[in-house]
């Protein structure tokens, strides 16, 4: 939905920025680099020490990379099919960082294997969403469906969660529990949307056997 919705304003708002990075001779695939080096740095340096909010403030910073990278490789003409692969590989090295930093910090200081559990069923289940739709495009599968949770969602309610969360640490009472109730949603979340995608997949396949069978 977000994908959708929040895309287009994003690339307005990006598109200069891009430019300006095209201008000083910085590449796309650098700045998925980059982003992603980020991202993984400040989910692991501050999420295991419960530092949720600067954590939250580096990863976003870093993760914003992903919606500039694309962009200035449409501008400059280069977007090809290692880009694409780049993006997408490094896409769940991040999500697996952010995820994992949450269930480091559960399973140490945070003394909750409950909340551990959840966030790597969050990590596990988000990279499962993604398997799927690359799975199915290899075997000539559209997956022609979003699912309710996709990267963009997942990040979101996880990000924002997590920086009001860390608002804790300076004094607001109770915020700490908006970060429980989003790795639930997540995890939820991303359960649904993986049983979405395998029986769309499963539609689509059965629906290209039987073509097959009549052409
Ligand atoms: C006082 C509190 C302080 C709090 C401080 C910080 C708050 C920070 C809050 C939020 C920040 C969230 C930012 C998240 C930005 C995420 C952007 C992003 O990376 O989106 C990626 C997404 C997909 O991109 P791709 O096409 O490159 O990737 C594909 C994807 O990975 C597929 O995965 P799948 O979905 O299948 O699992 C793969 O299949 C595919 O291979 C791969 O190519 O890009 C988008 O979706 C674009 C839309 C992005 C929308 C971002 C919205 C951010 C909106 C709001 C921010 C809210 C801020 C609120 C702050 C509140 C603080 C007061
Ligand atoms: N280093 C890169 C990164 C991306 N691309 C191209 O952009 C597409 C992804 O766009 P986003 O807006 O989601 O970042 C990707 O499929 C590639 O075509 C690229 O060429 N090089
Ligand atoms: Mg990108
Ligand atoms: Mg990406």
């Amino acid at each position: 939905m977000l994908n959708k919705y929040a895309r287009a304003f994003f690339t307005r708002v990006l598109t200069p920025f891009a430019a300006l990075l095209l201008r000083w001779g910085v590449s796309p695939d650098a700045v998925t680099l980059i982003g992603t080096a980020g991202s993984v740095a400040g989910a692991l340096v501050f999420f295991p020490r419960g530092e949720f909010f600067w954590g939250t403030v580096t990863v976003t910073l870093f993760i914003f990379s992903d919606l500039v990278d694309g962009n200035m490789a449409r501008q400059a003409g280069t977007s090809n099919k290692w880009g694409a692969f780049l993006d997408s590989t490094l896409d769940r090295v991040a999500d697996a960082a952010i995820f994992g930093g949450l269930a480091l910090w559960y399973s140490g200081s945070g003394n909750n294997n409950l909340l551990c559990a959840v966030a790597v069923f969050c990590l596990a289940s988000g990279q499962v969403v993604s398997y799927t739709k690359a799975r199915a495009e290899s075997l000539g599968l559209p997956c022609d469906v979003s699912g309710l949770v996709e990267r963009a969602e997942r990040l979101v309610i996880s990000l924002v969660a997590a920086g009001f969360a860390g608002l804790h640490k300076f004094g607001v009472p109770y915020i700490e529990w908006l970060l429980p109730i989003a790795l639930w949603l997540v995890a939820a979340g991303s359960l649904v949307t993986v049983l979405q995608r395998m029986l769309t997949v499963r539609r689509e396949a059965f629906e290209a056997a039987a073509a097959d069978r009549e052409g």
